[in-house]
């Protein structure tokens, strides 16, 4: 394993009961890193992410966190790992320091609550009650909830979801700034410019199943050398699976008498050969090169519904 590699995950399979949460997710985070999980609603993110952190048990495949196993090593990797979970909400009339000092309190070596409430902009509110915070506060508190147990890495899932545009930049800098003080981050998000802007590398989980990882230049190269061809044919295909065998093809689906394939750069000659050969020239071919959104949003293999801009 090398050595920056702080979590492991191979072939994690969950379910619950029929439904297959988690297919098979392999995906390496390294020390230092904003590590971005990116994907619709119901991908299997946060199962993948729970699991990481020990509080799932996979079906199949294996987790480790600086080689460990987080379901057998419970008491250390609570140390290691800080969850900031979707709708980790408080009782109500806790106030913000006493939630910190609480939570301190479970961990070996806790950081300093006052210096937390400080660094996440919250000493002003440290004596308000939970309920009285802002959308904003409250996220920020949880942030801070993910980091009282001085964690290496940190776990954030939905961070911004539900703020405005202003937190949800001020809350950016934020976990850039965690970062630059050496905890590295899990980030699960359905939001793409929050994925563009914040992440080192990004898997990108459909279904189940990691369909691209890679740094945001690499997914974006990726995308770009995607093509997108349309046409129409003389007669009916006898079988899709002419063209959805050919190597360079990657998707085929039709509006009405209209083909349209996406595939690698070399999709055009492929399509238009193998075609050929058969008697059936293209009509009204035309070749687009995919915007950028398409082609990443492509990478997925359909759209994202439920993913943001
Ligand atoms: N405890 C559970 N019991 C039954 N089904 C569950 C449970 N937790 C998750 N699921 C199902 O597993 C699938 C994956 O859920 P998961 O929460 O991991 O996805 P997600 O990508 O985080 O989605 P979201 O962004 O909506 O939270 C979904 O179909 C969900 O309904």
């Amino acid at each position: 394993m090398p050595e920056n590699d702080l979590v492991v995950v191979q072939n994690l399979r969950k379910t619950y009961g029929a439904t297959v949460a988690v297919d098979d997710v392999s995906l390496t985070v390294r020390e230092g890193e904003i590590f971005g999980i990116l994907g619709p609603n119901g991908a299997g993110k946060t199962t993948t992410v729970e699991s990481i952190a020990g509080l799932r048990s996979p079906d199949a495949g294996t987790v480790r966190v600086i080689g460990l196993d987080p379901r057998t090593r419970r008491t250390e990797i609570t140390s290691l790992i800080g969850v900031q979970l979707q709708a980790s909400e408080l009782p109500e009339k806790i106030r913000a320091r006493e939630a910190l000092e609480l939570y301190a309190s479970f961990y070996p070596s806790p950081r300093d609550p006052a210096e937390l409430l400080e660094q996440l902009g919250l000493t002003e509110v440290r004596e308000t009650q939970f309920a009285k915070l802002s959308g904003g506060q409250k996220q920020r508190l949880s942030i801070a909830l993910a980091l009282i147990g001085n964690p290496r890495v940190a776990i954030l899932d939905e961070l911004t979801t539900g703020l405005d545009p202003q937190a949800r930049r001020d809350t950016w800098e934020l976990v850039r700034q965690i970062r630059d003080a050496g905890v590295t981050i899990i980030l699960v998000t359905h939001f793409m410019e929050e994925a563009e802007y914040l992440c080192d590398r990004i898997a990108i989980i459909d279904k189940g199943r990691v369909v691209a990882l890679d740094t945001l230049a690499g997914l974006v190269d990726a995308a770009r050398s995607e093509q997108r061809i349309t046409f129409r044919l003389p007669a009916e295909l006898p079988d899709n699976a002419i063209l959805t065998s050919l190597p360079a093809v990657r998707t085929l689906t039709r509006e009405q008498d209209r083909f349209i394939a996406t595939g690698t750069d070399e999709l055009l000659v492929a399509v238009v050969t193998e075609l050929a050969g058969r008697g059936l020239a293209p009509i009204d071919l035309h070749t687009e090169h995919t915007t950028l959104d398409d082609a990443f949003l492509a990478l997925a293999g359909r759209n994202f519904e439920g993913v943001e801009r």
